[in-house]
């Protein structure tokens, strides 16, 4: 056994800068804090050689390669926050499903769900510590290795976000199998969605007791809902984790802000203002001071910049984040791109969006 796996998740190193918790909690902070979903991925020289000839669930399984990947965009950008690297779709694979990342394909489920009674198939108890361990172990190594540098997010994907991979066995552009479900088979919908709610629930409790300081729910498919099963099928489970999550930790005297990202959910954009998330994560498709409006200073916000604009000039990316700022304003605001980073985006210009962020917010903030 190596020393690092007898890392335990208590005495963690003391954390230095406190910004994106702060703004989590709409506390003042000296400047905006930044961070970007996939911060960790291919865009990155570095990763793309440490992953290469590797599959990607064996790297998810390793806490060492986890937290590897976890720190190597801390080491070139000064980001506010990191993010455990990991997949939402390891709950499927922790309630059977095989799931395989392909090449150029992306996440595929050789045997996807068809009809309601393929939900026996499923394993109906989950223990998270046993089935998802490696998780909680790269969260306790990484958070040891930060050197409390910047807090560690954790996360999970969405109950229906989840279900529409299970349905679709993969991506898709419709998701007009997952979508039958729930106009075809409503009551097997709802049995699945609470079936995902508890493993997450469990999930994002472990990552906490493991060291997570934060939890992002990614609901990244609330976009091929409408307002009604949006309100039906994916804004009651939402509520449900954060509830029972909060719940639990108020318990042991614990408080760990949660951010909920709906993407292109922006329809939902009030109820999940309310919806006991400390933080609304955004995409690119809501104006800031309208965001700010329909959530009435209730919840921080986080997002929200077009990843695209970093194929933009340097310059034009800071005049970019200038006026993302003006229209946040920067008190509970987090900064970050509407979606992932891609593949081919120039690391320099990542580098150059958090450097404005920074500039601008402190500017902003003497003013
Ligand atoms: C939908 C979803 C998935 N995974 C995730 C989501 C929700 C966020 C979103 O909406 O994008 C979440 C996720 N996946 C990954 C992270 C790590 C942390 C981070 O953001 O840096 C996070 C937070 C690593 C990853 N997960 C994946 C990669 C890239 C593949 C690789 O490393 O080989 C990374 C860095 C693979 C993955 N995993 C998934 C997809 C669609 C893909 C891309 C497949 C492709 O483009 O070929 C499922």
């Amino acid at each position: 056994m190596e020393k690092d796996d007898l890392l335990l998740p208590k005495d963690f190193p003391k954390l230095k800068n406190d910004a994106f918790l702060r703004a989590c909690q709409g506390q003042e902070t000296p400047h905006v804090p930044v961070w970007c979903m996939r911060q960790a991925g291919r865009y990155l020289p570095e990763f793309r050689e440490f992953r290469a000839g590797k599959d990607f669930f064996e790297t998810c399984r390793s806490p060492a390669a986890c937290c590897e990947l976890t720190l190597q965009p801390l080491r070139r950008f000064p980001f506010d926050a990191a993010i455990i690297f990991s997949d939402i779709l390891v709950i499927p694979q922790a309630m059977g499903m095989d799931v395989q990342m392909v090449a150029g394909k992306g996440p595929t489920f050789p045997e996807p769900l068809k009809e309601p009674e393929d939900l026996l198939l499923l394993q109906p108890k989950v223990d998270v510590n046993k089935e998802l361990g490696y998780v909680f172990k790269a969260i306790t190594l990484t958070r040891h290795k930060l050197e409390g540098k910047v807090p560690l997010i954790g996360f999970t994907g969405a109950p229906w976000t989840l279900m529409a991979y299970m349905i679709e066995g993969g991506g898709s552009t419709t998701h007009s199998k997952a979508k039958r479900w729930l106009y075809r088979h409503p009551e097997a919908s709802h049995k699945l969605l609470k079936m995902l709610t508890d493993v997450i629930v469990e999930y994002l409790l472990g990552q906490v007791a493991a060291g997570a300081q934060a939890l992002q729910v990614f609901e990244s498919h609330a976009g091929c809902l409408g307002p009604v099963e949006f309100q039906e099928f994916s804004l009651p489970y939402l509520r449900d984790i954060a509830r029972k999550v909060k719940d639990q930790l108020k318990e042991s005297g614990q408080n760990v802000p949660m951010i909920v990202f709906a993407k292109d959910g922006h329809y939902g954009l009030e109820d999940l203002s309310q919806s006991h998330y400390e933080v609304v994560g955004l995409d690119w498709t809501i104006d800031p001071c309208s965001a700010r409006e329909r959530t009435g200073g209730k919840v921080s916000l986080q997002g929200n910049m077009d990843p695209c604009a970093l194929y933009a000039p340097k310059e034009r990316i800071s005049e970019i984040v200038k006026k993302m700022l003006e229209g946040f304003g920067t008190r509970g605001y987090i900064a970050n791109l509407g979606h992932g980073l891609y593949p081919d985006m120039d690391p320099e210009n990542v580098g150059a969006f958090v450097e404005a962020v920074h500039t601008h917010s402190r500017h902003l903030n003497h003013k």
